[in-house]
């Protein structure tokens, strides 16, 4: 049995996906990832220490934000396995670097990929996703492999309070294939997983227009309202909190497994674009009609570009200009 979920509820918080949508119109389809790998700890002539980590975590967080108060990218993903690495110091700097975000109003994805039984998956919901936690973030990865339905505690935590979540469906390296393309009864696992998030998203997205509670970006309040377009591309859908990861090295896979990707009413959180390989013409060609709700996400391409927030600031420039901003 899952365990009943906690933690407080910002009624005042409008829904992730309009909150990212709005984000993604303002400054564009990119994410920075925020990975301090001790190699670009090193690069950037900073120890392999807490210290180092919290100069990195910071410059970074410099550069998304932009200048002006207009944040230069849609959000900031940071990896926590590198923060965890350091242990608890680490995980302080993690706390400041999302407590600064906030402060700074760029959205946060922990890039946590928590995954687990319902009873347990309510205190990863809750290190995430609540209001009270020094660790909340706007929106986290998770792992579907204990079965979608595992994951609800931190979908309803989700929703609840503004926040979203991103389900791993087909990811970005060479070994997710193995479990991801297996097919079942309803056709391949990622196909479960993207049609299970559009079924919640839908619910979602219509609860929220009947009762009214927080509305879809202030107008568009209905499953099937449009709340944004990109240049001369299809109109994107509202999103709901449920969002995918798909890679954006294997987006042209999604169709020859069956997955309805414009249909997902979630964003599609594109990893492998820059260091991976990915370019922002083939993700355009890999996801086709989804493209609008795509956010792309690079860390070491960008990161390599440091550590000067000049020299961040001009890596950020170049992908929005490869993915067609
Ligand atoms: O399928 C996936 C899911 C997550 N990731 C994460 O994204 C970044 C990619 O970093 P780059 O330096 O831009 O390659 C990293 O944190 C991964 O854990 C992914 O790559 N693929």
């Amino acid at each position: 049995m899952t365990a009943p979920v906690t933690g407080s509820v910002d009624a005042g918080r409008a829904p992730w996906g309009a909150r990212l949508a709005a984000a993604m119109d303002a400054a564009g389809p990119l994410c920075l990832g925020i990975d301090p790998h001790p190699q670009l700890l090193h690069d950037w002539d900073l120890p392999d220490t807490p210290v180092g980590l919290e100069r990195f975590s910071m410059t970074a967080l410099e550069a998304a934000a932009g200048e002006g108060g207009s944040s230069a990218v849609a959000a900031i993903k940071p990896q926590v396995a590198l923060y965890e690495r350091h242990g608890s110091a680490g995980f302080a700097v993690l706390e400041r670097l999302l407590r600064e975000a906030r402060d700074e109003e760029v959205l946060t994805i922990a890039d946590a990929k928590r995954g687990d039984i319902g009873s347990t998956m309510t205190g990863y919901a809750e290190a995430w996703l609540s209001d009270d936690s020094p660790l909340a973030a706007d929106a986290v990865t998770l792992s579907p492999y204990l079965g979608y339905g595992s994951l609800a505690p931190a979908l309803e935590l989700a929703e609840a309070t503004g926040r979203g979540v991103f389900v791993l469906a087909l990811t970005s390296n060479p070994e997710g294939s193995s479990v991801q393309h297996a097919v079942g009864v309803e056709g391949s696992v990622a196909r479960t997983i993207t049609a299970s998030a559009a079924r919640d998203n839908v619910r979602a997205l219509t609860s929220s227009h009947v009762t009214g509670t927080k509305g879809i970006a202030g107008t568009a309040g209905t499953a099937g309202a449009d709340v944004g377009t990109r240049a001369g591309a299809t109109v994107r859908p509202a999103l709901g909190p449920v969002g995918l990861v798909v890679g954006a090295t294997v987006a042209g896979e999604a169709e020859r497994l069956g997955l309805d990707l414009a249909g997902v009413r979630g964003a599609l959180l594109a990893p492998g674009f820059g260091a991976q390989g990915a370019s922002g013409a083939g993700m355009r060609a890999g996801f086709g009609s989804a493209w609008p709700s795509v956010l792309a996400t690079s860390s070491r391409a960008i990161l390599r570009r440091g550590p000067s927030v000049g020299g961040l600031r001009e890596g950020i420039r170049e992908a929005l200009e490869d993915l067609g901003r």
